[in-house]
């Protein structure tokens, strides 16, 4: 028998969405959806306003024009109580994986179940589970400074899937490792989407990572201040529209003043 068909469900939209800093355009119009079970990834040369569509999509930054919705619900015109159940359903790992350092890898992931209110004995188990779903099993009583760097960003990993999160926020997630240890945690967001049916939205520069795991992205564009095209990374450096496109996929370089 056939596996049943995916049906697409967009858990992100963005509609005109236009961001600024002050007076400073950064990118303008942006009408992009992320679906269900989507690695999606933020494409761009340096500048483009990648990470600013980051803070703009958990709400650390406010659009300057548009609108970001959330499973049909508008994040903008929500009210702050909405938008807190809304965030509650985020998990969402900054580069260094952010780890507190006077705390134990436990004590880290264990953060946002106690602020969620979870019991005692949930939390170490919970705690347990997902340190060895990252490969950190046995690592508990561990402080950040003595792991590797890796083992940190996994570390900040299993804190941002703590709370078994609908979608998973990273801001380069393979910067400054080691190629082994890239893979390692491309292979580990694979196993989340896949087994925890997580959405995943991803700034990064690594190409090869782009490629092994992204499903859909949006390219962004320093110059012309709007998206270049969409869609999966692999698709887009043989048939974007765009030559920017294509060329910045092939070479990791795009052609111009973008860089
Ligand atoms: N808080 C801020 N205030 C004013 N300008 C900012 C701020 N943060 C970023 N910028 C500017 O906005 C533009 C986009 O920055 P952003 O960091 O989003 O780009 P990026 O594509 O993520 O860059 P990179 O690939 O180099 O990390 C840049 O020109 C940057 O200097």
């Amino acid at each position: 028998m056939d596996a049943p068909k995916t049906i697409e469900f967009p858990v992100i939209e963005t509609r005109a969405l236009t961001m600024r800093y002050g007076d400073r355009l950064i990118q303008k119009n942006l009408n992009f959806k992320v679906n269900q079970g989507d690695i999606f990834v933020i494409m761009g040369g340096s500048g483009c306003g990648k990470s600013t569509l980051l803070k703009h999509l958990i709400g650390l930054n406010s659009p300057a024009e548009g609108d970001i919705v959330y499973n049909g619900e508008s994040y903008i015109s929500a009210d702050e109580q909405s938008r807190q159940q809304m965030r509650q359903r985020w998990g969402i790992t900054f580069q260094s994986g952010a780890l507190f350092s006077d705390m134990t890898l436990a004590e880290n992931v264990a953060l946002p179940l106690r602020h969620a209110g979870a019991h005692r004995s949930e939390i170490r188990d919970i705690v347990h589970y997902k340190l060895s779903l990252v490969g950190l099993g046995g690592y508990e009583d561990y402080f950040p400074s003595q792991i590797s760097g890796g083992m940190c960003k996994r570390a900040g990993l299993a804190r941002a899937i703590a709370l078994d999160p609908e979608i998973l926020f990273f801001d380069e997630p393979s910067a400054g490792l080691d190629p082994l240890s890239a893979r390692r945690l491309d292979d580990l967001i694979l196993h989340l989407r896949d087994s925890i049916g997580t959405t995943v939205v991803i700034v990064t520069h690594e190409l090869a990572s782009m490629f092994a795991i992204a499903s859909n992205g949006i390219f962004l564009d320093a110059v012309t201040k709007t998206a270049l095209d969409h869609g999966d990374p692999n698709w887009l450096k043989e048939h974007s529209r765009e030559a920017i496109v294509r060329s910045f996929l092939a070479r990791g370089e795009t052609e111009g003043s973008q860089l």
